[in-house]
């Protein structure tokens, strides 16, 4: 059975944050309301938190393994982000978005700039999530319970630098109530959706519009 080309190319939804202003939380609350949504999952030298799983949150590679991906260009994106290497593999975004399917990358700033400036840059929408405060973003580092002291500081000192380049993103959610910031994405993606894409018949429809208005002079 042939498959039916899709009306519209897939969108790339690329989501930055400060770590800890909540884009993992809001990542997987937009998966859950559209399952249809491809997660990019990402290639990292870091090493697995308790309860990640290998191909569910990130590949796990070690140092050589990523350089060999990034050497083959097998990558659409890539940056060090602390002390870690991270990148977005090329090949499922490329097949996901001819498919019409749309893709979710949790990405830094780096990848955000790097795919704006690719060829893909017409797909792309990016929105950038900021914490309330920033005594609340160390808060919920350290509610989170997954990272040591020492990770976390560091954490903290880079959280600037990535505040910075909010500016840059189409749009920017302030995360003090995560039902709402959620309503806020899902509304950013059905909208985007909608500019995108022309619901069949539309010529047809307005034709017999103008035909009805013809009938009545
Ligand atoms: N450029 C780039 N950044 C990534 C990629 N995957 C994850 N990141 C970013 O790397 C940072 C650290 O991610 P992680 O170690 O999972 O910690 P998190 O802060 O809890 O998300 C976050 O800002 C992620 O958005 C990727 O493929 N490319
Ligand atoms: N609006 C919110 N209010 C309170 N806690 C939140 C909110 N959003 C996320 N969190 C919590 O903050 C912590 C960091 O969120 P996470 O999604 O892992 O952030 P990031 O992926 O940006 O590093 C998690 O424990 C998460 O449950």
């Amino acid at each position: 059975m042939s498959e039916s080309k899709p009306n519209r190319r897939g969108i790339l939804i690329i989501l930055s944050s400060p770590s800890g202003a909540g884009k993992s939380t809001l990542a997987k609350r937009l998966m859950a309301w559209d399952p249809s949504l491809k997660f990019s999952v990402s290639a990292t030298t870091r090493a697995p938190r308790p309860g990640e799983e290998d191909g569910r949150e990130y590949y796990f590679k070690t140092h050589d393994e990523f350089q060999k991906m990034v050497e083959e260009g097998e990558m659409l994106e890539h940056a060090q982000v602390f002390d870690h290497f991270y990148g977005s593999p090329k090949a499922p975004v490329e097949d996901a978005i001819k498919a019409g399917r749309d893709v979710l990358f949790d990405i830094d700033w780096q990848g955000g700039q790097q795919i704006r400036n690719s060829t893909l840059a017409d797909d792309v929408v990016s929105i950038f999530v900021l914490p309330p405060s920033i005594a609340e973003l160390e808060s919920r580092l350290r509610s989170r319970a997954q990272d040591s002291d020492e990770v976390i500081a560091g954490r903290m000192r880079k959280s600037r630098d990535e505040i910075s380049h909010w500016a840059e993103y189409d749009y920017v959610l302030v995360n003090t109530d995560v039902d709402k910031a959620e309503l806020q994405m899902i509304s950013i993606v059905s909208a985007e959706r909608q500019r995108r894409s022309r619901q069949p018949g539309l010529v047809e429809l307005v034709r017999g519009l103008n035909t009805e208005f013809e009938e009545r002079t």
